[in-house]
């Protein structure tokens, strides 16, 4: 039978909450679609300093590298703000693992599910039914990854794009397009920032190779107003790593949730990073009401990108959709809802067996 080895990484906050419907998922689904996921957890993260001094242990990463995918949940929270910046959470952990691996294609599809269109923030200035959008973020590069420094009386960050890092998420974009809706928008500050001219640059060179898929620039100020406005616009979105940062959680609650989006983060092999493109949640953690749904479609996109199981991502996907459709949602998404975090992975989980039973 074929194995899949996974380092589950939950984290802090609501992190191990919706880690634990996750893996009760995959565990329901390799069931069904007759493959093993054999999962090592580790401690990322705050909890890692607690417990070992640091946010990313030797013994954590050396997990990351035996495995063929990480599952992650989040870091960081209000315990941990007062450490030196560097050694926060967050910049201790999540970075250097994606700088490690070369993570530097971040994919956040963000789609609103017709059932609870109504229920979006927009409603009803804006009909966001239909919204399908593919965030395509530079994860490695950029502002993040700079150099910065920190006197007395000033600050700085630097940020730095080279061509060839441009170049490749620029491919993945236009590759992602022409399976879904053949559009483009790239977005930037090429009116003020020398990194973004050089990105308008690329992106343009680039689109010449894929003459099927239509090339639009948008400045970030107006892309985020434009998101708002008129959210069906767009198809893949292609931004850097901070621009992509701030559009993804825009996306996520234009669709609903923040609770709602996965992430993919992917290097060109098979090997990926999967996490919520949300937080660890401090507000809510520990009441049992966080929404799994981003946990478990990370977990989906999981399996179709570093295991190649479509068949078992789709049948995630689907369940997912199913138990929306039927009201089945946290209160982030339904204030009147009394579902628990449990209850929606339940739902979920049930969703995948009956349609096993169905199909027997
Ligand atoms: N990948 C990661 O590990 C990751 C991502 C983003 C933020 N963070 C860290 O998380 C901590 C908190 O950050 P923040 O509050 O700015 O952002 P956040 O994403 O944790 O939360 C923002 C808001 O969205 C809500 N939310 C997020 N996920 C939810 C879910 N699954 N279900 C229901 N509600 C959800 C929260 O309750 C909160 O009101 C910080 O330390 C931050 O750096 C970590
Ligand atoms: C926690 C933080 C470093 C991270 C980022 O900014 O990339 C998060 O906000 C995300 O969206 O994955
Ligand atoms: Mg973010």
């Amino acid at each position: 039978m074929k194995t899949y080895k996974i380092a589950v990484l939950a984290g802090d906050g609501i992190g191990p909450e919706v880690m634990q419907q996750a893996l009760k998922v995959l565990e329901v689904v390799s069931n069904k679609f007759g493959f093993a996921i054999q999962s090592e957890a580790a401690l990322v993260g705050g909890a890692a300093i607690d417990e070992h001094g640091e946010a990313l242990p030797a013994s954590t990463l050396d997990l990351c590298k035996r495995s063929d995918a990480i599952l992650f949940g989040s870091v960081g929270g209000p315990k941990w703000t007062n450490l030196p910046p560097a050694q926060q959470p967050e910049r201790a952990s999540l970075l250097p693992l994606r700088k490690t691996f070369d993570l530097f294609c971040n994919l956040r599809p963000g789609k609103i599910y017709p059932a609870f269109a109504e229920l979006s923030p927009l409603h009803p200035r804006t009909s966001s039914q239909g919204m399908d959008i593919l965030c395509v973020r530079e994860l490695t590069g950029g502002i993040y990854f700079g150099e910065k420094g920190r006197s007395q009386d000033s600050a700085f960050d630097t940020q730095t794009y080279s061509v060839k890092e441009i170049e490749r998420i620029t491919r993945v974009a236009f590759e992602a397009a022409t399976k879904r809706n053949n559009k483009v928008t790239s977005i930037d500050k090429a009116n003020v920032l020398a990194t973004s001219v050089l990105w308008r640059e690329v992106v343009s060179r680039i689109a010449k190779d894929y003459p099927g898929v239509e090339l639009e620039h948008m400045y970030i100020d107006n892309a985020a107003m434009q998101l708002i406005r008129a959210p069906k616009h767009f198809d893949v979105l292609l931004c850097d790593n901070l621009f992509g940062d701030i559009l993804s959680d825009e996306i996520a609650a234009i669709a609903g949730s923040l609770g709602l989006l996965p992430s993919a983060s992917l290097n060109g092999s098979n090997f990926g990073l999967y996490e919520p493109a949300g937080g660890s949640a401090p507000d809510i953690a520990g009441q049992g009401i966080a929404n799994p749904v981003a946990q478990i479609l990370s977990a989906a996109l999981l399996l179709r990108f570093s295991c190649g199981e479509e068949a078992a991502a789709r049948a995630i996907e689907a369940a997912v959709e199913q138990t929306l459709e039927r009201g089945i949602v946290t209160r982030d998404i339904n204030p009147q809802s009394t579902y628990s975090t449990d209850d929606i992975g339940n739902a979920i989980v049930n969703a995948i067996s009956y349609k096993e039973n169905a199909g027997a």
